[in-house]
């Protein structure tokens, strides 16, 4: 335990500006890194420096959203004085997504205790907005931090440091080789080995064959039925005029569970595309009779191979629906490219959000950059918030709640990995500024 973890724990009240700032500002300035975790101090004083390995830290972020008194029982100044020490913390290089031995990141905790609407869980929102948006700048441009600073110092030190990073370099190489090669043998991350492994239909689900890993789960219909509300929606010009040819596509059939909503809706699409890579799903769409449905145009194959031929042939679209599998964000960025040029002027965009879900605030954080993003596109996002199906946050209640006993059945019952574990479903609905 330091100083710092102390300040952190708020040992006297009221919380005043002039005593905590000051403190806090003169912890992070003697040289206690923001992120410094209360594991690394345990182990400094048993005399282990720089531990190579520690799976899990709880950093100064983490005792102070664990300790923050509630807003409600803080004065004003508590609450800015607060607020002013997690900006400080993070300018001196927090992290909004540390990991604590309870695998929470700070906001998780604020979550916990019910403090998702203080002001102190926008911060971290915000944080982490800033954070993605900055990781990608990096990313773009190939960017090297600079990460030692040469100083004049002993010589012998210096070779010391220098062969103790050596071997921290190694060891953090080997770990990231490993991690890598396992990424791409895991078809939820990796395309080439997902259009690669087996699929099976079960009564409630699209899964992976051996892991088990949930490609698509019936719980989801209900925001798939809003999906095809969204696009559908798409006929309707600002004029209030309606185009009466409903030209939509569909990115992913998975289940089948939007595109059967699309045929069954009110609004009749005079063409329905439907966009499909995965060889086993395309023969269960065969098998069902989509390939001979008059209005139906299957797409078989990528929607990376698929989309430009669109473009090239200048078709558009009232409204666009993309839910695919084992893509990530990046993906994502690369179909705005082509929405934008396959979107007619009042045409709805809308997607499966499961940006983030298996965490609150990445959930959160997310929502705001897909806004960013599709805004850089010229593209206006509104979302609608729906509960989500009760099923799917059995287990995250009985994570988090571990005194009260969590009712019903888990949709994540013979499923590898709950990914979604939200209360509430933010519904996407984009369309030209
Ligand atoms: C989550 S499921 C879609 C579920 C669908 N929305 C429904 O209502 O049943 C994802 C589907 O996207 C397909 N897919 C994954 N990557 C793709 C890609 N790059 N192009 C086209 N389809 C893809 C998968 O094979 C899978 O069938």
């Amino acid at each position: 335990m330091t100083d710092l973890h102390d300040l952190c724990r708020f040992p006297t009240r009221p919380i005043t500006r002039g005593t905590y700032i000051p403190m806090l500002t003169l912890y992070l300035k003697s040289g206690i890194p923001a992120t410094y975790t209360v594991e690394e101090a345990e182990l400094f004083e048993q005399g282990i420096e720089d531990p190579v390995d520690l799976p899990s830290t709880t950093t100064p972020l983490h005792i102070l959203m664990e300790n923050v008194p509630v807003p409600a029982q803080s004065s004003l100044e508590e609450i800015e004085t607060v607020s002013a020490m997690i900006d400080e913390l993070f300018q001196w290089g927090a992290g909004w997504c540390h990991i604590d031995t309870k695998e929470r990141t700070p906001a998780c905790i604020l979550v916990e205790r019910g403090l998702k609407d203080s002001v102190y869980f926008t911060q971290m929102v915000e944080a982490g907005v800033r954070a993605e948006l900055l990781l990608r700048k990096v990313g773009e441009h190939d960017m090297e931090f600079i990460d030692d600073i040469e100083m004049d110092f002993d010589p012998e030190m210096v070779e010391q440091t220098e062969s103790d990073e050596a071997e921290k370099k190694e060891v953090n190489e080997k770990e990231e080789e490993e991690e890598r090669a396992e990424l791409a043998d895991d078809p939820a991350n990796n395309q080439e080995t997902y259009l690669k492994t087996k699929l099976e239909y079960t009564d409630n689900a699209l899964v992976t064959e051996k892991n088990r890993d949930g490609v698509m789960m019936d719980w989801e219909s209900q925001l798939m039925q809003a999906g095809a509300d969204s696009m559908a929606s798409g006929t309707i010009d600002e004029d209030g005029s309606v185009d009466l040819e409903y030209v939509c596509l569909n990115i992913g059939f998975g289940m089948g569970i939007i595109d059967t909503m699309v045929e069954k809706h009110a609004v009749k699409p005079a063409k329905h595309y439907i966009c499909e890579a995965h060889p086993d799903v395309l023969a269960k769409m065969r098998a069902d009779g989509w390939f001979e449905m008059p209005n139906v145009v299957v797409l078989s194959g990528r929607w990376q191979e698929a989309l430009p031929k669109l473009l090239e042939e200048g078709i558009t679209f009232n409204g666009i629906y993309y839910d695919t599998y084992s893509e990530h964000y990046e993906d994502m960025l690369d179909l705005f490219d082509f929405v934008v040029g396959l979107l007619k002027p009042h045409g709805v965009f809308s997607f499966f959000n499961g940006l983030g879900g298996d965490r609150i605030v990445s959930y959160e954080v997310y929502k705001k950059v897909v806004e960013l993003d599709l805004n850089n596109y010229g593209l206006a996002v509104t979302f609608t918030e729906m509960d989500a199906p009760k099923e799917t946050l059995v287990e995250s209640q009985q994570k988090m709640a571990a005194d009260k006993a969590a009712e019903g059945e888990s949709a994540w019952e013979g499923i590898k990995r709950a990914y979604w574990v939200c209360p509430v479903y933010y519904h996407p609905e984009a369309k030209f500024a």
